[in-house]
């Protein structure tokens, strides 16, 4: 069974994934981040960055709040000098920048008369824009904007020349003047507190040092020195990054890699966001402006920059404000029920421009783009995709399923036969992807640990590579067992001191089914499964009615539709039993079939949501 290949993408649409782009940006008052449309608008701080310059003619012309600064302003150019075709047909990314160019002054005026009124009830965004709970008027008034940073930048460091501009700050070249890192030439991002008109935007500063201090020290991360504040700003000194954004790379290059080129990129990338998924960071703005290369040599080592939409998630935890950028949310954002399989897909949006020079999901409006990630798959028919590999078409699939259950992690993606091969040396960290069906695992009842153990005898090759490296990860005094010692020591090794404190406890407690025993690498099979992910291989029927005979060899036992209640951890209403009726067979009282199925995708707890914004 090990040939088994994925299935193409899900419900495979051949249709054309442009709709008409008339659509007015509807996310602009979707996130309750805002405290009114127009002052959203208005607000350096609004988290979502649209991809349309058209947004910002207007907010320049209706901005009466005197709140866009030369920073916002600056934007549209940027943006439009760095647009990317469309997936359909693919062209050459070069030739159509030199087109926009021509083109720049007259598109920027007829997008910026071209603003419809928003269209009711679409995809639900407008919908959920409604919930956006009021602000308090004159909330700014109150705000404390004192950060507890180090006061004495000026006298510490010698601010040098503008080196990067963003939507939130500037960033310049900088000299430690004194101390360890004397003579030292850094970056210094500066963020305005004039621009933090709200307590979350502030806070936004705060969790962005946070972060980046918490997480510093990964090769493919932005070293943090040091962060400072004023009363006019706060600064963050990190290491400085001279080889220039990821983007300017790719359009350099006229938009194409090819796969040997793009698989080092990808390979930086996925390493890092595993670090920080695993050390609880959804980055929730990746994308090519957002990593820098240290040098201007060509294989310079790439770094994760700007954690300002970042945020803490616990392992089972999820998040619901709506933050990224257009072209590169993931679906689920957009249902705003998300963790770090979120970031995933950016990377999915990422891995698909490298190989193409296009964008997987493209319309001329923000609404636009969010149906399309919403609804259409993206094209892999146009050149040069049919003449790439099929493992890197199956690499980026799976990085852009729509159901964020069967998309692949960070730490599996790295074990995908595409890249697995790349780099001998690559260290798969541990994933924590792992660790979620860990703890589901533990805490199921027998009947559907017996289930998984007979599911997990039809897993594929490749999967059995990835969950060996995952077990020896985990069990790393080889005695072929897993223990909660052997994995607080697997993850302090390489942890930062939040991970140490906080994290790895938070792991074990959850992980508490192996107080008293150890787990060997057959059980490991059944504990790790996913399911979601199994369904979507080629081969599922035929792996889920060979596990199906296993099952009924050696697990399978007479239940009644009380036991399985409860075993699902679901109420005694009249409702639950008559769907449960189905599962059990009538002849025997024992699972069926159907009723096998449904238990090994498990029931669905409803898991917290952590509400920030
Ligand atoms: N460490 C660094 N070394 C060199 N340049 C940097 C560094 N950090 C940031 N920059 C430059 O400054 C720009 C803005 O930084 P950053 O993306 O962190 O700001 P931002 O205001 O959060 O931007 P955005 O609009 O993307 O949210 C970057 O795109 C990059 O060009
Ligand atoms: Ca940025
Ligand atoms: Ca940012
Ligand atoms: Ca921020």
């Amino acid at each position: 069974m090990g040939g088994c290949t994925s299935k193409p993408s899900p419900s495979g649409r051949p249709d054309n994934p442009f709709f008409p782009g008339n659509d007015y940006p509807l996310i602009d008052n979707s996130t309750p981040t805002n405290p009114t449309p127009s002052a959203a608008k208005a607000s350096p701080f609004f988290p979502f960055y649209t991809p349309s310059p058209a947004r910002h003619r207007r907010n320049k012309s209706r901005d009466v709040t005197g709140g866009e600064s030369k920073s916002v302003t600056s934007t549209p150019l940027r943006q439009l000098r760095r647009a990317f075709n469309p997936p359909s047909p693919a062209k050459h990314i070069r030739a159509a920048l030199r087109r926009r160019k021509g083109k720049k002054e007259a598109a920027l005026s007829a997008e910026a008369t071209e603003a419809p009124p928003p269209e009711a009830g679409e995809e639900g965004l407008s919908a959920e824009a409604t919930e956006a709970p009021p602000q308090e008027e004159g909330e700014e008034v109150g705000l404390d904007k004192r950060f507890g940073f180090a006061r004495d930048l000026h006298s510490r460091v010698e601010l040098g020349d503008e080196i990067g501009r963003g939507h939130f700050g500037y960033t310049c070249s900088a000299k430690f003047r004194k101390g360890e890192l004397k003579g030292q030439v850094v970056a210094v991002k500066i963020i305005p507190k004039s621009k933090m008109t709200s307590a979350i935007a502030i806070e936004d500063v705060r969790r962005e040092v946070k972060i980046l201090q918490a997480l510093s020290g990964h090769k493919n991360l932005v070293q943090f020195y040091d962060a400072f504040e004023d009363n006019a700003n706060v600064y963050i000194a990190m290491e400085l990054c001279e080889g220039g954004e990821l983007l300017d790379r790719i359009l350099a290059r006229g938009g194409k890699y090819s796969e040997d080129d793009a698989k080092p990129v990808i390979i930086q990338i996925l390493n890092v966001v595993a670090f920080c998924h695993l050390h609880g960071v959804v980055h929730r703005d990746l994308k090519p402006e957002n990593f820098l290369y240290t040098s201007k040599e060509e294989n310079s080592q790439l770094k994760a920059i700007d954690f300002g939409l970042s945020d803490f998630v616990k392992p089972d935890e999820r998040l619901n404000d709506i933050v990224g950028s257009a072209y590169y949310v993931a679906p689920e954002v957009l249902h705003r029920s998300y963790t770090t399989e979120a970031d995933v897909w950016s990377i999915g949006v990422i891995a698909y421009i490298l190989l193409c020079g296009s964008r997987p999901f493209w319309a001329r409006t923000e609404s636009g783009i969010f149906r399309a990630v919403l609804k259409a798959d993206p094209s892999f028919d146009e050149a040069p995709w049919p003449f790439l590999s099929s493992e890197a078409k199956d690499f980026v699939k799976r990085l852009l399923f729509k159901d964020p259950r069967r998309r692949m992690s960070a730490s599996q993606a790295l074990m995908h036969p595409w890249i697995r091969g790349y780099d001998r040396d690559m260290n798969v960290p541990f994933d924590i992807l792992i660790f979620r069906q860990m703890k589901a695992y533990l805490r199921s009842s027998s009947l559907r640990k017996a289930a998984l153990r007979a599911l997990s005898k039809t897993l594929i090759t490749d999967e059995i590579i990835y969950l060996k490296t995952q077990f020896s990860f985990l069990s790393p005094n080889k005695d072929g067992f897993i223990t909660l010692g052997s994995i607080r020591s697997a993850l302090s090794s390489n942890a930062t001191d939040e991970m140490k404190e906080t994290r790895i406890p938070e792991f074990l407690a959850l992980l508490n089914g192996l107080q008293h025993r150890g787990m060997d690498f057959e059980e490991f099979c059944a504990a790790a499964i996913n399911v979601h992910q199994h369904e979507s291989l080629d081969c599922w029927e035929e792996s889920i009615r060979h596990a199906y005979e296993l099952f009924e060899r050696n697990g399978n036992r007479a239940i009644v539709i009380e036991e399985l209640a409860s075993e699902l951890g679901v109420g005694p209403a009249i409702t639950v039993h008559s769907v449960l009726h189905d599962w059990i067979r009538h002849t025997d009282g024992k699972l069926s079939f159907f009723g096998f199925a449904k238990l090994l995708h498990g029931v669905s707890v409803r898991p917290s949501v952590k509400t920030t914004r």
